[in-house]
């Protein structure tokens, strides 16, 4: 049953998938290639002081795209609605798959680090910080390969990444002593520090800062003082501690932990950043599929999908091109 006119003969929609603040996100099939997807469902008159937040997150989407950030298809705006078309992951939140497993081995957590941190410095390197990593921000695909989400509280520093941020913004538990501070702070910076924080829930299966009031939880994080297991090895400890610092000039940047030598144990080359769909050459077989479709020239359906317009035919294009990568037959009904 379709009760949004705007999606009508677009897309199926389905169950809610999850709910985030102002915002309601339900599975969605796309018609025309029987694909999943996620739509992000917003109401305008429910946004309130959050409609800001809305337009920087559409902006930072639609201006990325990397295979571990969860890639935006569509974007279709009513008088009354927004709605997010998205890439659909299907393994659940990164979070859950720590909580089932209690902690995760130093080679998984390697794995998974590793992703997080070419999502991490891919967002950097387009001048934009994430302000909110946290397990629930990241997603698995069908696959396990892990998904960037939610980018409400991203920020794109107007004069670059090196300009002062002041908003404090993102979930305590996670936040640099600066940006709980209130100081103002440099956007990267508290993107490692909260990055420090995630790789000792991977491997600690806990927080290291976790207090049951607010107070002395900001104590603990201005302190940064945390226990580090006996069990975690003497790099695991050392590669956390140079993210963990609570001076920010002497924490370690993005470029220096991409070579550091606990992301390469296991003969793993360093961690690189660029982006495989930006490497990726525009796929004539789906265009022409597409073209042929919708009765066009091959040349005017590519001219069309050049101008990335986050409408129904982006959404088709990008959804073909992963059915082709998964082996699938590419149909278009
Ligand atoms: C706790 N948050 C504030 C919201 C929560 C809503 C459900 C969502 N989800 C889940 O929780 N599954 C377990 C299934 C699931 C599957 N695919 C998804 C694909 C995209 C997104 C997504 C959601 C939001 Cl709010 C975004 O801004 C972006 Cl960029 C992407 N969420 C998905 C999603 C995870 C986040």
């Amino acid at each position: 049953m379709v009760r949004f006119a705007a999606l009508k003969s677009l897309y199926e929609v389905e169950k809610t998938i999850g709910t985030g603040g102002f915002a309601k996100v339900k599975l969605g099939t796309h018609i025309l290639t029987g694909e999943k997807v996620a739509i992000k469902i917003m109401e305008k008159e429910c946004l309130g002081d959050d409609y800001p937040r809305v337009r920087i997150e559409l902006e930072a989407l639609k201006s990325i795209s990397h295979h571990h950030i969860c890639k935006l298809y569509q974007v279709i705006e009513t008088p009354t609605h927004f709605f997010m078309i998205m890439e659909y992951c299907s393994g659940g939140e990164l979070f859950d798959h720590i909580v089932e497993k209690n902690k995760l081995s130093e080679s998984e957590s390697r794995m998974f680090f590793r992703q997080i941190l070419s999502a991490v410095a891919y967002l950097h390197s387009k001048g934009y910080v994430h302000r909110d990593l946290k397990p629930e921000n990241i997603l698995l695909d069908k696959d396990l390969n892990i998904k960037l989400i939610d980018f409400g509280l991203c920020a794109k520093p107007e004069g670059g990444m090196e300009t002062h941020l002041q908003t404090s913004c993102g979930s305590p538990t996670y936040a640099a002593p600066e940006l709980i501070k209130g100081r103002k702070y440099i956007g990267s910076e508290v993107d490692v520090w909260s990055l420090g924080v995630l790789l000792f829930a991977l491997l600690c299966g806990f927080l290291p800062f976790d207090c049951d009031t607010i107070d002395s939880l900001y104590k603990k994080i201005l302190s940064g003082k945390y226990d580090e297991p006996s069990w975690l090895s003497k790099e695991s400890r050392e590669v956390i501690r140079r993210m963990l610092q609570v001076d920010p000039s002497k924490r370690i940047k993005v470029e220096d932990l991409l070579s550091h030598s606990w992301m390469t144990m296991g003969c793993y080359e360093p961690v690189t950043f660029s982006s495989l769909h930006e490497l990726q050459e525009r796929d004539e077989e789906v265009i022409d599929l597409m073209a042929t479709y919708y009765g066009v020239s091959g040349k005017a359906m590519s001219q069309r999908l050049g101008e990335w317009r986050y409408d129904y035919d982006t959404a088709t294009y990008h959804l073909m091109l992963a059915r082709k990568k998964q082996g699938l037959p590419l149909k278009i009904n």
